[in-house]
Formats: C-alpha cells, sequence, structure tokens
C-alpha cells in the first residue's frame, strides 16, 4: 500500500500554488453532460476524484481529454446508461449525474454516492427537488431510479441548507420547462462558478451565490470554455499549515474572499494575515491563542477545515473548543492526533483541545480526506517519522500534494510499504 512518509521540524518557506476547486471540479464535468457539442474546463485539479468522473463521463459514451488541468468533454453521443456500481460509490459528487442525466435524458439509474463517512449524509433534498420537478424517484437495492415524461419547472424550498442539492436542482432544472425557484439555496462560491458554466452554456440562472436562485429553462444548451476557480479549502489547509510550520509561506491563487472565516480566526490567533490581489502571504507566526470556533454554511467557517484548524488548535495557548454544526461524526483525526501526543476529547459534535503540545510522529490513518490533511500538518510539525496510511482519501483532494510541500521546503515522500504494516481498521 501506498503511504506518505514525513519528516516534521522543517521550516517551511517559499510559493505554494493553489489548483483549480474539488468541489466546482466534480459538478462542472457533470454539468457538460447537459451541452450539445464540447464543453472545455481549464485549470482542473489533478486529484482522483476528477479521474473517477472522466471515467464516468466515458462509461456513458462521452469523449473526454484530459491533460495539464484541461478537460474537453464531448457529450454529444451521450446516452442514459445505467451506473449503479463501481466508480460512483469512489465519490460524493457522483449525485451529480443524477441532475445533469435527469436534466438531458429525463431519465437515470446512479448508485448512492460514496465520498467520506461523517455521519449521515442523505440525499433526500436532491430527491425532493427531482421530484417537484416531475420525475418520479425510486430506490432500488441502493441504486437511485429517476424517469420523467418531462422536466417541468417549480418552486421549492430545500428544508436543510445543501450544497449538493442546490447544485443537483440547477442541473435538472435548466433545460426543464419553465421557471425553477430555489429557496433556501446554499451560497458557497462553486455555486456561482457551476451557474457561470451553465450560463455560458446557454442557461438562464439567475441570484447564484443569494439564498433564492431563479432558473428560466431553456431548450438546447450548447458547448463552451470555462476556467474553474481557486480551491478555497485546499488554500485554508496552507494557510493553516503556513501559520502551523512557516516561516514566511506565500500562498498563490486564492481568492482571500472565499477563505475570509479563515482569515478572521487566524488574525483572532495572532497570526499575521497578508492579503494581496490573489496571493496571502503569512509571515513566521511566534505565539498562537486559543480561540473557539463553530462550523456553518458558507460564509460561515468551512466544516471542511475543520479537521486541518484542530492541529493548529494543539499548538495554541490555552484550551480550545471547535464545534461542527454540518456533520454528526467528523472528528476521527482526533484518536490519530492523540496517538501523536495531542490532547483532544470529543463530546458529541465539539472537540475541546489543549496547548501548546509538541507533536510526536507515529504511524497514523487517514479516515477521511480533511482527516488526511490534519495529519500531514500534524506529521509537518512533529519530532520524528510520521507514516500516515490510506492516502487514497488524500489524494481524492489534494492534487501533486508531495511535489506541492517539497517546493516549500517538506521532508515528505511517498512510499509503498507492505500491507501487514496496517494501523487501526
Ligand atoms: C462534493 C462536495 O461539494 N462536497 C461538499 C458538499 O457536500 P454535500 O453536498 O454532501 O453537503 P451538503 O451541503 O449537502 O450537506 C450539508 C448538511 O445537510 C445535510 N443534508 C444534505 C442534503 C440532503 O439532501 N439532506 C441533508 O440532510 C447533510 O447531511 C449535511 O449535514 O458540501 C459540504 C458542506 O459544505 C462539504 O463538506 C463537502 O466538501
Ligand atoms: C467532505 C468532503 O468531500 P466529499 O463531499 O467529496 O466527501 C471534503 O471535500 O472535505
Amino acid at each position: 500500500m501506498d503511504v506518505y512518509k514525513i519528516r516534521g521540524g522543517k521550516p517551511l518557506q517559499g510559493t505554494i500554488k493553489v489548483s483549480g476547486a474539488k468541489n466546482s471540479a466534480v459538478a462542472l464535468i457533470p454539468a457538460s453532460i447537459l451541452a450539445d457539442s464540447p464543453v472545455t474546463i481549464e485549470g482542473l485539479p489533478e486529484i482522483s476524484d476528477v479521474l473517477t468522473l472522466q471515467a464516468l463521463l466515458e462509461d456513458i459514451g462521452g469523449k473526454v481529454n484530459f491533460g495539464a488541468g484541461k478537460m474537453t468533454i464531448d457529450p454529444s453521443e451521450m446516452v442514459a446508461m445505467p451506473l449503479p456500481n463501481g466508480n460512483v460509490k469512489k465519490l460524493r459528487a457522483s449525485y451529480y449525474l443524477m441532475g445533469a442525466m435527469l436534466g438531458r435524458f429525463k431519465k437515470a439509474a446512479i448508485g448512492l454516492p460514496g465520498g467520506c463517512h461523517l455521519g449521515p449524509r442523505p440525499i433526500d433534498q436532491h430527491i425532493k427537488g427531482f421530484e417537484a420537478l416531475g420525475a418520479k424517484v425510486t430506490n432500488e437495492h441502493g441504486a437511485i431510479y429517476l424517469r420523467a415524461d418531462e422536466l417541468r419547472g417549480a418552486k421549492i424550498y430545500l428544508d436543510v441548507v445543501s450544497v449538493g442539492a442546490t447544485i443537483n436542482i440547477m442541473l435538472a432544472a435548466v433545460r426543464a420547462k419553465g421557471r425553477t425557484i430555489i429557496e433556501n439555496a446554499a451560497k458557497e462560491p462553486e455555486i456561482i462558478d457551476v451557474a457561470t458554466l451553465l450560463s455560458n452554456m446557454g442557461a438562464n440562472i439567475k441570484g447564484a451565490g443569494t439564498n433564492v436562485i431563479r432558473i428560466e429553462g431553456v431548450e438546447r444548451l450548447h458547448g463552451t470554455k470555462h476556467t474553474i476557480i481557486p480551491d478555497r479549502i485546499e488554500a485554508g489547509t496552507f494557510m493553516i499549515m503556513a501559520a502551523a510550520a512557516g516561516d514566511g509561506v506565500l500562498i498563490d491563487n486564492v481568492i482571500p474572499f472565499h477563505v475570509e472565516a479563515l482569515t478572521a480566526k487566524l488574525r483572532e490567533m495572532g497570526v499575521e494575515v497578508e492579503e494581496r490581489e490573489e496571493h496571502i502571504f503569512i509571515p513566521k507566526t511566534r505565539n498562537l491563542n486559543a480561540v473557539d470556533v463553530k462550523t456553518l454554511v458558507y460564509p460561515g467557517f468551512p466544516t471542511d477545515l475543520q479537521q486541518p484548524f484542530s492541529v493548529l488548535l494543539t499548538q495554541a495557548n490555552g484550551t480550545s473548543v471547535i464545534t461542527d454544526t454540518i456533520y454528526s461524526a467528523r472528528f476521527k483525526q482526533i484518536d490519530e492526533l492523540r496517538t501523536m501526543n495531542a490532547e483532544g476529547k470529543v463530546e458529541g459534535q465539539s472537540v475541546i483541545l489543549s496547548g501548546p503540545t509538541p507533536l510526536q510522529a507515529a504511524t497514523v490513518r487517514a479516515s477521511d480526506l480533511r482527516a488526511g490533511a490534519a495529519l500531514v500538518i500534524a506529521g509537518l510539525l512533529a519530532e520524528g517519522e510520521t507514516e500516515i496510511q490510506e492516502i487514497q482519501h488524500i489524494e481524492r483532494g489534494y492534487g501533486s500534494l508531495i511535489e506541492k510541500l517539497r517546493g516549500i521546503g517538506a521532508d515528505i515522500r511517498k512510499e509503498n510499504v507492505p500491507e501487514k504494516a496496517k494501523v487501526r481498521e
């Protein structure tokens, strides 16, 4: 199995570049299904979620070319092939195939999505939206079957603010007859990015980025060219790394406005954050104050940065509390961090962390994507050589991580070790 090995204690210095946003990429790629001619997306991250979606589009007859971050998808010969198993289970965002295929073919059969295990992650609001648009939806043996004679615009109030449901309903509605209104919509920057691509394909969408989105259905959508937004979660991960182990790190290709909640928390901790147009510079930090953090929907503090941030709090003076209001079980990093000498106690949806604690190297397991990112940061801080197992979770969302971190002075490598060395299931 592949593992990361990190020798901690090296000060990070220099420039690190952020890739295109995973959570945009995984929606932009399925959105291409709705076009009748090729769609080109530039700046895509080279992560396994993108490669899995490429394979899924090829399974339904798409012709896909991908290299150097640029993907061209010719959707003209795609068919409504059922995708009940296999690759759809490898990522969360395979749920976007439901909205996009329903929008184009008026039918789809897609397996229930995978993705990180963070507690229950139902898709009832997606289904409620599809049904409101006129689809009949059934769940048969772990796959969702959708079928509609025609899709008609509708007013849909989301009971839960959901990124996935907002985008999925947009995908299904852009070619429906008449007007769709999504109320209590999510406002994440990735939603604006997907709406921008769809609009450039000929869709009529207003209000993306606010909590009411209005869509006037159109008959056809055409190909276009689109450049993806930078990944605010990858940028945030690098900002936390810089605050924890940096000696002057410039984070390149970031929209500072997208990471404001993190910037505010870092400043509260005593970290200097210098915002420039498309970069953020973090000089060496000497003293970190403990802070409390609550994750919220955008523009609140993102749940996806909560796990990396927990490592920084082990280095702060005093007691900090993180409360994750989005997921019920997103603290699996804490057990691993404790084996590295951190002091942390999970109580329900909160974790109490005390510091500062010098971290010690250990063999640890990435239970999910951002737990993995947290362990990388811990490894960079720890004394000795840390081994991180189950790195396939990390590679779902961070492209070229080894190269990027070596570029700022980290001592990190990927190695293949025998399976028997695996810790904890
Ligand atoms: C591929 C992708 O973009 N993933 C992101 C997306 O996930 P995802 O789209 O799965 O997250 P949602 O915004 O839908 O989920 C937010 C909350 O709503 C609940 N919910 C969601 C849908 C639904 O039908 N019913 C329901 O109860 C979820 O269980 C969760 O508690 O947003 C999350 C919240 O910012 C991020 O952590 C993920 O990185
Ligand atoms: C939870 C995440 O991803 P996914 O929704 O793809 O599981 C994440 O990106 O942190």
